[in-house]
């Protein structure tokens, strides 16, 4: 196998990606590439394509031309080393087990051997902040809890990629802003990758090291903003900076002919 030296630093690569449901173009000519340990950010209006570009990146979903290549691989399915994390934790989690039960889950089926389960489990739960709720079930717990949980049962999987389908669009402000600072401390301290799907501009603009824009019907790149604000980042402090407030306003005239 041929691997071309630039190829050596994505982990993510879209070359020309298109697709259609029917005769509806969904995807056109889509190409862009994430780099190792980059967090990229993806926005657009309602159905032009965010989360089938993710799930084609995930291996659910195939092109109909043009390809999609994974650490350096084409992509033919779901792989290991790319953990998903979806909107709905309530169906991403199975109810009839407890925390500990669902992250054991994701250890079991990578054959971790019984004895080193416990330790990873607690080591991770505590990593999200849920090592006091090891035996609660999933309804006996709050939104919030429920989506650490997700994101501490994809971490188990020891991802290189982690694909993120606006994982925290269903919880309220602050919950959510607690969550954006527990994904950037784990992406920075597992080196993950991170592509990261949302409807919400400043979440993109504090989250990302970039952010692709897209444009509907079809889907396709309309443009790639640069986010060069310092990390570590701040709830407060960054969502102040100059640059902060000249990037939203940037992206939400964007999306705003976008969606015209
Ligand atoms: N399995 C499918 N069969 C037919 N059409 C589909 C299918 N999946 C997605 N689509 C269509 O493809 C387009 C893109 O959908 P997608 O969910 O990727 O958009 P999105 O940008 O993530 O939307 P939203 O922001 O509303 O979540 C939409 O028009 C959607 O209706």
């Amino acid at each position: 196998m041929t691997i071309s030296l630039a190829s050596q630093f994505h982990s993510i690569e879209f070359e020309h990606v298109s697709l259609s449901y029917g005769n509806r173009a969904v995807i056109s000519d889509l190409s862009f590439s994430v780099n190792k340990g980059e967090i990229v950010c993806v926005i657009g209006p309602s159905g032009c394509g965010k989360t089938t570009a993710l799930r084609m990146a995930g291996g659910l979903v195939r092109p109909d031309s043009g390809g999609v290549k994974v650490l350096s691989q084409k992509l033919d399915g779901p792989r290991r080393d790319v953990a998903i994390v979806f909107q709905d934790y309530g169906k991403a989690l199975l109810p009839w087990r407890t925390a500990r039960g669902n992250v054991s889950l994701a250890l079991e089926a990578t054959g971790v051997p019984v004895r080193q389960r416990e330790e990873q489990i607690m080591s991770l739960l505590s990593k999200v902040g849920l090592a006091s709720h090891a035996d609660r079930y999933p309804t006996e717990m709050s939104g919030g809890m429920q989506q650490r949980l997700q994101i501490a049962r994809c971490l188990a999987q020891k991802p290189d990629v982690i694909l993120m389908d606006e994982p925290f669009g269903a919880l309220d402000a602050m919950t959510r802003q607690s969550l954006q600072d527990e994904m950037l401390s784990i992406a920075s301290e597992t080196g993950a990758t991170v592509f990261f799907v949302t409807h919400d501009i400043e979440e993109a603009i504090y989250l990302g090291d970039r952010v692709i824009g897209l444009l509907p019907n079809p889907g396709r790149i309309g443009r790639v903003f640069d986010i060069p604000l310092p990390r570590p980042r701040s709830q407060l402090a960054t969502r102040e900076l100059p640059e902060f407030l000249k990037l939203r306003r940037e992206l939400f005239a964007f999306i705003e002919k976008a969606e015209r």
